[in-house]
């Protein structure tokens, strides 16, 4: 799906990389609640990562969690690498253990509204993986021909090298017809991996790249330039309506 005329583009920059993970957190929630206000279901993808994930932990201790019908909540994930269910390098494991567990024990997230992507224990190779999820994603896209549901939110953090989900640059992902692809030969390890394409994401009514650290951040300004998506490929990750790059001072080339 090409992005003819992305959304609105906002840099909001935070002190540090906790502070980041918080307001991260609470502008999730939040998000989740006024969507619930106006629709049913709401689609939010997780990613891994370090903020990722800490913004998943900071969530967990916000009163606001007690706010939202998990019921009406699915959670995807934009990549997972290519390891055997309860891998603690699982994007979903650390997810589950962050916030997904305490959400379906504690909170009413029915474990059907969980989505993880397929791996090893599951599917014989990433491709497999990749169209098991391409299919569970298009029964989850409503009535209107699309692929994929219109996320509400889609999380993304970035690498050093200014990859997104497990999109990295000048490999071959990148040209990643339909929706989900199985990746070979990651420079990130491990190799395989499932991860979304460039036309899944960008279906997202809103994407969030988070990322936090100095080393991030020529590539943070690379991607805020508008270098080609060859290079940076977080510059390709744009949402429909609102696109929001959520950093830390440091990322944003501000810090100390
Ligand atoms: O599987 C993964 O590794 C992630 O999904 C990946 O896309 C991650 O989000 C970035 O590499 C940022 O990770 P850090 O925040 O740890 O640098």
């Amino acid at each position: 799906m090409a992005q003819e005329s992305p959304g609105v583009r906002l840099v909001v920059v935070h002190p540090d990389k906790e502070v980041l993970a918080e307001a991260a957190a609470a502008r999730l929630l939040t998000r989740v609640l006024d969507v619930q206000s106006v629709r049913s279901p709401v689609h939010v993808v997780l990613t891994g990562g370090t903020v990722g994930i800490a913004t998943l932990a900071a969530a967990a201790t916000s009163p606001l969690v007690r706010a939202i019908d998990w019921s009406g909540v699915h959670l995807w994930w934009g990549d997972e690498r290519f390891l055997p269910d309860g891998d603690a390098d699982r994007n979903e494991t650390q997810a589950r253990e962050a916030l997904v567990d305490a959400l379906v024990a504690g909170h009413g997230l029915p474990e059907a509204n969980v989505h993880p992507m397929p791996g090893p224990s599951a599917v014989a190779t990433p491709e497999e993986g990749a169209a098991a999820y391409a299919r569970l994603l298009a029964e989850h896209a409503g009535d209107d021909g699309a692929s994929v549901p219109a996320f509400d939110v889609l999380l993304l953090g970035m690498g050093p090298d200014g990859h997104v989900a497990s999109l990295f640059p000048g490999h071959e992902g990148l040209e990643a017809t339909g929706t989900t692809t199985g990746v070979h030969g990651s420079p990130k390890p491990p190799p395989e991996r499932v991860s979304l394409t460039f036309e899944a994401l960008r279906a997202a009514r809103e994407v969030w790249v988070v990322a936090a650290g100095s080393e991030k951040a020529d590539r943070v300004a690379a991607a805020l330039r508008g270098d080609p998506v060859t290079e940076v490929p977080a510059a390709g990750a744009v949402g429909q309506a609102r696109t929001l790059w959520l950093l830390d001072a440091q990322a944003a080339g501000t810090g100390a």
